[in-house]
């Protein structure tokens, strides 16, 4: 199969043209503006496995458009403070406005890279305050410069280029319709980047974007890591064609960096909840197995309510002889995977639960 995109690029493949919809269901933008917020049912389930409690400081590190940070709210009943971070300034616009067309005044948003979420500071600074009053640039992530470069190629294959080039399909098949004028690929790849960051600057109608220097360490009671991740759970997901087995090791990668920031944000006795809607085990089991085998603390929680199926065990050995470890026995039914063809009809999704011993030295050992 190729992409919308790819159809324009490549020679030879196969094209599907939608001719109907798959299902006949209104659209719901404008409906209930703050009243509804549609969602995948492994959304909900990871906003509730995280269990928030009224009154709790809770980290939601990849937060936009702000669906999970608004039902994480709902849930605490808007009392206590959610941080709600993302890379992207016209995103973290959307979710002030989401809070604010849902009334909800417990979160605040940040535009901040969650590479770089924890703040590294002088020792004269004030350690009580939980933002940082310094810049963390050049902090605990000795790798930067290499995934900055691949933030951009990760980026360009997440989840928000899915849905653009499905809205662009319509728009050109629209285009078509009217007896179709040329697109160029110039056109389709300024749609695609508007659609994934946003209407622009001056169009958004959020609140004015703060700029985060990142957060103290143990500073959250729980940590939401809904990680940027290869999306192959989306669905209808005709074509895969964009991902190659290097990309999905790339980003695991990212994914781990984001974890090991994740790990020193949240406090002794806390949780972390991390999620990914895509069924690649390499983003998912891998990720608990790089977790529980580097930080001896953290231990497997159940997670409630429990509706997803049981997660995979073993490893798999690549034909280069890369290696990746999966779950142990016992560990499976303590996360969730969400498969696609299962009869609960979800999106493909994972979620684990993470609780944080109190080993002190450890914690202290990670962030200096
Ligand atoms: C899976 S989506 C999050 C969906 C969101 N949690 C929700 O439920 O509405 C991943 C998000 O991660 C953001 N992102 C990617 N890299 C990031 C980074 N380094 N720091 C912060 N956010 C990042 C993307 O902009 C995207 O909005």
């Amino acid at each position: 199969m190729i992409s919308r995109s790819g159809m324009f690029r490549v020679t030879e493949g196969l094209a599907v043209d939608m001719s109907d919809r798959v299902f006949h269901l209104p659209s719901f933008r404008d409906v209930l503006e703050g009243e509804i917020f549609l969602q995948n049912l492994p959304s909900i389930v990871a906003a509730r496995a995280l269990d928030p409690q009224k009154g709790e400081r809770i980290l939601d590190m990849c937060a936009a458009p702000g669906g999970k940070t608004t039902a994480i709210a709902i849930l605490m009943k808007d009392e206590g403070e959610i941080v709600a971070v993302d890379r992207s300034h016209n995103k973290v616009q959307g979710i002030h406005k989401l809070a604010a067309e849902m009334g909800l005044s417990c979160i605040t948003p940040y535009k901040l890279d969650a590479l770089k979420a924890v703040c590294v500071r002088n020792e004269s600074e004030d350690l009580s305050d939980p933002s940082c009053a310094k810049d963390n640039h050049g902090g605990h992530i000795q790798d930067s410069n290499f995934m900055k470069s691949e933030v951009e190629k990760i980026e360009s294959i997440t989840f928000e280029r899915l849905n653009a080039e499905n809205d662009f399909k319509k728009a050109v098949s629209n285009e078509k319709a009217n007896e179709s004028s040329y697109i160029s690929k110039a056109d389709i790849r300024k749609e695609m980047r508007r659609k994934r960051n946003g209407p622009g600057r001056n169009q958004c109608l959020g609140g004015k974007v703060e700029k985060s220097k990142g957060f103290a360490p143990s500073s959250f009671d729980r940590v939401l890591l809904d990680a940027p991740c290869s999306a192959l759970g989306l669905r209808p997901r005709l074509f895969i064609g964009e991902e190659t087995i290097e990309s999905l090791r790339k980003h695991a990668i990212y994914q781990r960096r984001m974890f090991d920031q994740a790990v020193q944000l949240v406090r002794p006795g806390g949780v972390i909840v991390y999620s990914t809607c895509t069924i690649n085990p390499g983003e998912n089991e891998a990720l608990v197995r790089y977790a529980l085998d580097t930080y001896k603390f953290l231990s497997l929680a159940p997670q409630h309510p429990r509706i997803g199926g049981p997660g995979l065990v073993g490893r798999f050995e690549f034909p280069d002889g890369y290696t990746e470890e999966w779950l142990r026995p016992g560990e499976e039914e303590l996360v969730q995977r969400f498969d696609p063809s299962s009869p609960l009809d979800t999106i493909g999704f994972f979620i684990a639960k993470f609780v944080v011993g109190s080993n002190e030295t450890d914690l202290q050992n990670l962030s200096s």
